[in-house]
């Protein structure tokens, strides 16, 4: 299974729509590849708070609907990271309320396969922490040969979820995000961590750049159930391709039983 992460810059001299045909046409020239994955918020930035009403689209707005056609021209799965998602709550409630932080996974024929809120938002007492509504459902896909667990950014700091996703049978956890370069480090080791604890993979796709003033890590990263790092992008923009075994998985579990000895 060849995946194929495009780390991008979320430049705010670049229009949303300018670079939601930009990453169209990066998914398309991923033919070939059977997942292809963009990071988290990347039409508004994940910093860029200020942006996150104006920017907010309904499930199946202008993103969705370019997504689900690159998907298709391109025949992949593409995980399209995350958009601001307005629903029908948010209409005349408090500030935020009834935005979520929304992830779209397409099939090779431009079918929703699945969408995840975000459900551990960043920020304490501020940013997404307030703008946003947190989600409440823990999803995870069915692919032809292994099946996907989603996760966004911040939930990489909390292992419960991941354990959950497990449970519901994921191989692979897919991850956007739009991490800080001030803690990269723990970026490095949490993917590293929930591969190893969880015997999995973990793809893990953020973006490149500043934005809002915060500059981004970058270092999108894939690693392999047994905690091996198989690729790792740099800082700048970059398309991170790589080979995974779903079947390794299985071999991983089998040979080092450490999911079965789980007490709790
Ligand atoms: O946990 C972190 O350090 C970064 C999280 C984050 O930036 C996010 O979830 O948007």
């Amino acid at each position: 299974m060849r995946a194929s992460l495009i780390q991008i810059g979320v430049d705010e001299d670049e229009s949303v729509e300018a670079r939601r045909r930009r990453v169209a046409s990066l998914v398309r020239e991923q033919a070939g590849a059977d997942l292809v994955v963009l990071p988290e918020l990347w039409t508004t930035g994940a910093f860029a708070y200020e942006s996150f009403e104006a920017e907010a689209e309904p499930l199946e707005g202008p993103t969705y609907e370019a997504m689900a056609k690159a998907a298709s021209d391109a025949g992949v799965w593409l995980h399209a990271g995350s958009i601001p998602e307005r629903t029908a709550s948010d209409r005349g409630s408090a500030a935020g309320a009834g935005l979520y932080n929304t992830s779209l996974l397409f099939s090779p024929s431009g079918e929703l396969a699945a969408a995840y809120r975000k459900i551990h938002r960043f920020g304490f007492d501020k940013g997404e922490a307030v703008l946003m509504s947190a989600g409440t459902e823990v999803v995870t896909a069915r692919l032809p040969s292994t099946t996907l667990g989603l996760a966004t950014c911040y939930d990489l700091r909390f292992p419960e979820l991941f354990r959950r996703l497990v449970d519901a049978g994921a191989e692979i956890f897919v991850v956007p995000a739009g991490w800080p370069e001030r803690r990269r480090a723990h970026w490095t080791l949490l993917a590293r961590a929930r591969a190893v604890e969880n015997q999995s993979y973990v793809v893990a796709c953020g973006t490149a750049g500043t934005h809002a003033r915060v500059p981004q890590a970058g270092h999108s990263i894939v690693v392999d159930p047994w905690g091996e790092v198989l690729a790792e992008a740099g800082a700048d923009e970059e398309i991170l391709t790589v080979d995974l075994d779903p079947a390794k998985v299985a071999t991983t579990r089998e040979q080092f039983p450490a999911l079965k000895d789980r007490v709790l």
